[in-house]
């Protein structure tokens, strides 16, 4: 195969002659007219090509081609500072047309042999409304002119609905697609993803709703293109909120497989979560930030200092499944990088039978299912928080994240308990979120890699809760005081669960976030809620199971920004990626 795809002649840039070669798994090209000892070779993998296009083709802000005979323009994803990404665009030049028309053919043949994840056909959701309003200028002015470089064709929804991507994904016919884009911040990540998990199951004839199914993996990848408001699932999969870097981190097919939580109450699944299932100070900052949507970003800032004001601790009992302790700890100190030991082997583990990762959803084997289950462990308790995390969770706001050494593929999830404490120590656990210093490293903090968790209210609790609702039914009317009743009327959980997902379109947090404050103008609430991904879920006690590597990104995980770094100085492990051209 490599010997049909060489090819090798020269070819000019600019006014200065090359010998360029094509060798398998490269391009290079080395200056002609010098001495051998001042020629520079340029080396690019095939890998990192974007696009081949004939003629002079300029990018941005739009892109325009000038239809020259014997002209053809490579495109390639380079990093610029770490882990920003940016297009390295050459125009060359043939000597005659049919040899342009040769570089042309063979270097896409490379493309197709060499990155068989690379996407033919895309549909994109792009959320108007999400984080600052910006999802349809990102896309159109950044993202669509690099995915026509790079031959992507797609189709473009552009959202008028909350939940209109999930159920588009869950109905309409995605046949020829190879991924889906969302263009948005984490909510609108949650609904490709809820849309893709579901509509997986229902085509494998699984029953989401029982935790105890293996969930089969999504054949279709998903790509984020930031344009929200936290955008923690891109930052923590890419590094960076960057729509250019994850644009060609998709165009390459770069893959990196996610574990899901699964969020069940009673017999029904709540939710899907791959960043922050948080009961306490998350669920009730989530809560308070509903009522300030109109302050876009800032709102969490602000909701933040409320609550941390409003000084709040919640009873419990967290019952959880340890994860395997040889594999791994939350508190090893290592970061899920690139390549990731602990997360491969958890591919080998999670899929035995197959070598290659293109293929993982015929054969999918749950660490939980197949894993000897261990012992559960139970606590009780007063907690400011409670949260559980599928991967670091980092952010702009927190770097490092949630909990800084979490994987994102290895089929655990990081349960983190801060114990009731003054509030000045409870604010130095939040402080250290935002720096490099340790915040398990404090007496009230616990952490435990685990695969499953339970929260239950201790005894008597569950009725405070009620109480708490008539109240509010009686004080609330309209719509809020129908979803309330439909809390106490219906006697099954899952048309209970139905009812809710179908109010999401009617904004439940309208709901949520004055049961909240309805039972704290009286007294400290008894309960907070659950933040899930952003989403307040409409019951106290569930039951959690995280499903390793339940769908695949285009992404590749966090590259060792010190060895990016190293970069700018041309160290001969990253040469090839550093040299710098137009
Ligand atoms: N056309 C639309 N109108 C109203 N809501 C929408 C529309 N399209 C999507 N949504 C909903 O908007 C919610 C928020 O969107 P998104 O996640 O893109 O931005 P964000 O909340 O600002 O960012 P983040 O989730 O990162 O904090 C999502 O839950 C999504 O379901
Ligand atoms: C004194 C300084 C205090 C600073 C405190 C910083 C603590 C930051 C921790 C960051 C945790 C991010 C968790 C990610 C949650 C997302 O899945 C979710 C959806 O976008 N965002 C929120 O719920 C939005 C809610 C974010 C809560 C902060
Ligand atoms: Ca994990």
């Amino acid at each position: 195969m490599e010997t049909d795809l060489r090819l090798e002649s020269s070819l000019w840039i600019g006014n200065k002659r090359y010998r360029a070669v094509l060798t398998g798994w490269h391009l290079k090209w080395t200056e002609a007219d010098k001495k051998n000892g001042d020629k520079k070779t340029v080396s690019v993998p095939v890998a990192e090509v974007v696009g081949v296009e004939n003629g002079r083709v300029e990018i941005l802000p739009q892109k325009s081609v000038e239809d020259t005979d014997k002209d053809f323009t490579g495109g390639r994803s380079r990093s610029t500072y770490g882990l920003l990404w940016s297009l390295g665009r050459t125009q060359f030049s043939c000597p005659s047309r049919v040899l342009r028309d040769q570089w042309t053919n063979h270097l896409r043949t490379a493309l197709k042999t060499h990155s068989p994840l690379r996407p033919h056909r895309l549909l994109v959701f792009i959320n108007p409304f999400g984080g600052k309003k910006k999802g349809r200028e990102i896309y159109h002015s950044l993202v669509a002119p690099l995915f026509e470089l790079a031959g992507i064709s797609s189709h473009v929804i552009v959202t008028e609905r909350a939940n209109q991507a999930r159920d588009h994904l869950l109905k309409k016919d995605l046949t020829g697609f190879d991924g889906v884009v969302c263009v948005g911040g984490d909510g609108m990540f949650s609904e490709v993803l809820h849309g893709l998990i579901g509509r997986t199951q229902q085509e494998a004839g699984l029953c989401e709703t029982d935790p105890a199914v293996t969930l089969q993996p999504c054949p279709l990848h998903i790509g984020i293109i930031p344009a929200g408001s936290t955008d923690c699932v891109c930052y923590a999969t890419v590094g960076v909120i960057d729509p250019v870097s994850s644009a060609l981190h998709i165009i390459i097919g770069d893959s990196q497989p996610l574990d899901v939580c699964s969020v069940h109450h009673a017999s029904t699944l709540v939710r899907y979560s791959v960043s922050l299932v948080g009961y306490g100070f998350y669920g009730d900052v989530l809560a308070e930030s509903e009522k300030h949507r109109w302050m876009g970003p800032l709102r969490y800032d602000y909701s933040g200092t409320v609550v941390y004001l409003s000084n709040r601790s919640y009873a419990g009992i967290v019952q959880y499944l340890p994860a395997d302790p040889l594999l791994s700890s939350p508190k090893d100190k290592t970061r899920c990088l690139s390549g990731c030991n602990v997360c491969s082997r958890s591919t080998e583990r999670l899929f035995p039978h197959t070598s290659d990762s293109g293929s993982l959803y015929s054969s999918h084997f749950s660490q939980y299912s197949n894993d000897s289950e261990g012992e559960w462990v139970s606590v009780e308790g007063r907690f400011r928080c409670v949260s559980i995390t599928c991967m670091s969770s980092s952010c702009a706001r927190s770097p490092l994240g949630l909990s800084p050494s979490a994987h994102l593929a290895d089929g655990t999830g990081d349960l983190i308990l801060v114990w009731d404490t003054h509030p000045l120590s409870f604010l130095k656990f939040l402080y250290r979120h935002t720096s490099t210093q340790d915040q398990f490293d404090l007496p009230f903090v616990e952490v435990h890699r685990v695969k499953a968790v339970r929260f239950s209210l201790p005894d008597g609790r569950e009725e405070e809760v009620h109480e708490g609702i008539g109240e509010l039914n009686r004080a609330i009317g309209g719509e809020e005081r129908e979803y309330v009743d439909t809390v106490s009327r219906n006697g099954s959980q899952q048309q209970l669960a139905q009812s809710v997902v179908e109010r999401e379109t009617m904004n439940e947090h309208k709901t949520v976030a004055p049961i909240l404050c309805g039972l704290c103008c009286k007294k400290t609430p008894a309960v907070s809620v659950w933040n899930c991904d952003g989403e307040i879920l409409p019951f106290t006690e569930i039951f959690c199971r995280i499903h390793g590597q339940l769908v695949r990104l285009y992404a590749r995980g966090i590259e060792d920004a010190a060895a990016m770094q190293n970069c700018s100085q041309e160290s001969d492990k990253n040469k090839s990626r550093c040299i710098t051209y137009k």
